[in-house]
């Protein structure tokens, strides 16, 4: 099974993203030991891809001729070349231990990109040769969200990744996101999207409305609507893209007068609002998983699906229980569960949330309809950080590029915000109507894709990387001086050269059986284990911990 975020557990080697690369320039380096003699490692350089001078180097494949001849997959998909050492690259080189092709397998290496990258497939996006666009320029998981499309479409759209993993040796991973227990309008006739003017009338209803739908309506998807809302409530539309007033109420209507106009898109969320605060009630207590979303779940297991994201998790119940859920359908099965923070009760049990579950998405569109606007960005900056410190996947999605949905060029704010993100080290970014429905789904994943390569440089070049602070997880005397042993390596690899040694460093430990919660978090739980090789540091501290050890 393909799986793009990276998940470090003692019990798991680590595994790393596969994608494709066009190579078109080499930089050599000698490399040491190897199988008895000198060899050099050559670090392809491509154009389209994460790679640039020295952040993002991919071990280039299959001369053909000596050494290692490895193509781990497709063709120019990336591999293992063995060299005869040169002068000139044993003059520049930096040396390190050569690495096999068994190692590279087993760490499914390809790209030194540490942030992953996630595109929602949409009608822009279902196409197989679409598809194989995105995974090309560096996407890692494709999103199903089934809030929208049938399950026909939906396990199309699966069928055609999974081809695009075989046929063509990418590893993208599937995520499906389930609909949840939100409010929102119905699909408005088939229309791609209706525009609301200020001060018109609209009526919001229960009622489903025949076709052709009447004039400025809108079915709700939730029952008790028109019994919560008063007069006077303002109804969000989309956390505010559009805005309404409650003018008056009849039977299953609500009657509203638009106050913001704007596009109405099938499908959109609906919050409202009274006297400045959001109103919960009765849709606070609908269920997370909806009986659609069991089914959901249910076609999700049966695909095989490598991710579900859980939309408004309230607590760490529903994540424990859908977790036993998938174990007794799916014996053996990894499907890992990632819980999307976007209401105030997730805020408010994060903790447990995030300990239950595989992952967290900080799902910046919902959460800004929850919870005042400028209150997102601190609530983002709380949540990577602790997934970072308990050892947990982090994606942060919604509006990283909105402006892409239309335009082929992001604005200077959008690159501000992707930055942000990656400097707070989540380990995934995103895209939602970018790709789903967008004009320029691959631009705007290219933009991700070299904002990511870099960000990363530019912090790893600058050490710019403050010290995390970690809770102790050591319960033994032994595990604590695992723990004091993986700290100072940590604290080594940074002082020394992050970029490189601290890959080096992790691998030791694990292999070592050093490794644990604490060394993960601190480094990089999302993967960027850098050439997979061994420098020469391996001897040194491959000792140590064999020591200590045994
Ligand atoms: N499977 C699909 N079929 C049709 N349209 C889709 C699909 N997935 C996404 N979209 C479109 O892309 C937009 C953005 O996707 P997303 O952010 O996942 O959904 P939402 O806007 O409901 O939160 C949606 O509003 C919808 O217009
Ligand atoms: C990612 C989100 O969820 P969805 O797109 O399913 O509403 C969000 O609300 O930001
Ligand atoms: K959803
Ligand atoms: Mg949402």
């Amino acid at each position: 099974m393909s799986r793009s975020l990276q998940f470090f557990t003692p019990s798991r080697a680590p595994y790393f993203t596969l994608h494709k690369l066009p190579s078109t320039s080499y930089t050599r380096f000698p490399v040491i030991n190897f199988p008895s003699k000198k060899h050099y490692i050559t670090i392809t350089k491509s154009l389209s891809s994460d790679l640039d001078a020295a952040s993002s180097q991919v071990l280039d494949s299959g001369n053909g001729q000596t050494g290692v001849s490895g193509v781990l997959s497709a063709d120019n998909v990336v591999a293992v070349q063995s060299h005869a050492p040169s002068e000139s690259g044993a003059a520049a080189g930096i040396e390190v231990d050569a690495v096999t092709e068994a190692e590279l397998k087993e760490n499914g290496f390809r790209s030194t990109r540490r942030t992953k990258l996630i595109c929602t497939i949409g009608p822009a996006t279902c196409g197989f040769e679409q598809l194989e666009a995105l995974a090309v320029g560096g996407m890692n998981v494709a999103r199903i969200n089934m809030c929208h499309g049938t399950r026909e479409w939906h396990q199309m759209v699966i069928e055609r990744v999974r081809r695009l993993n075989e046929e063509k040796g990418f590893a993208v991973a599937i995520m499906m996101d389930t609909e949840g227990s939100e409010i929102h309008m119905g699909d408005l006739g088939g229309a791609a999207s209706v525009k609301a003017e200020d001060g018109e009338i609209w009526t919001f209803s229960v009622r489903a409305f025949g076709t052709p739908r009447p004039e400025r309506t809108i079915n709700v998807n939730y029952d008790g609507f028109a019994e919560d809302v008063k007069v006077g409530d303002e109804l969000l539309v989309d956390g505010g893209m559009v805005r309404f007033e409650v003018i008056e109420k009849i039977g299953p209507d609500v009657k509203c007068r638009c106050t913001d106009p704007g596009l109405l898109l099938p499908r959109a969320n609906l919050t409202f609002w009274r006297d400045g605060s959001l109103v919960r009630e009765r849709n606070a207590m609908l269920p997370t998983i909806s009986s659609k979303d069991w089914l959901d779940i249910d076609f999700g297991i049966a695909e095989g699906v490598d991710f579900i994201a859980i939309s408004f998790v309230k607590s760490a119940e529903v994540i424990k229980h859908l977790k036993s859920y998938i174990a007794a359908r799916s014996r053996g099965s990894d499907i890992a569960v990632i819980a999307k923070i976007e209401s105030i009760d997730s805020l408010k049990n994060l903790e447990e949330i995030i300990q239950a579950s595989d992952g967290a998405m900080v799902a910046r569109g919902d959460l800004g309809a929850q919870i005042p606007l400028e209150q997102v960005p601190s609530a983002q900056q709380k949540i990577v950080q602790l997934c970072r410190q308990l050892n947990k996947p982090v994606i942060v999605a919604s509006q990283l590029l909105e402006s892409m949905i239309e335009y082929p060029t992001p604005t200077r704010a959008e690159v501000a915000d992707v930055s942000e993100a990656v400097r707070q080290r989540a380990d995934a970014l995103m895209l939602s109507g970018e790709s789903a429905m967008g004009q320029y789904p691959d631009k705007a994943l290219a933009v991700l894709r070299s904002v990511s390569v870099r960000i990363e440089k530019w912090w790893r070049e600058e050490k710019r990387h403050e010290a995390m602070v970690l809770p102790d997880v050591g319960t033994s005397f032994a595990d604590s001086i695992s723990e004091e042993i993986c700290n100072s390596a940590a604290k080594m690899g940074k002082n020394l050269w992050f970029w490189f040694y601290n890959p080096c460093l992790i691998m030791c430990l694990h292999k070592y059986g050093c490794v644990n919660l604490y060394l993960h978090a601190y480094i990089y739980p999302a993967s960027m284990c850098h050439l997979s090789s061994l420098s020469s540091l391996w001897s040194k501290v491959k000792r140590a911990f064999y020591i200590l050890r045994h």
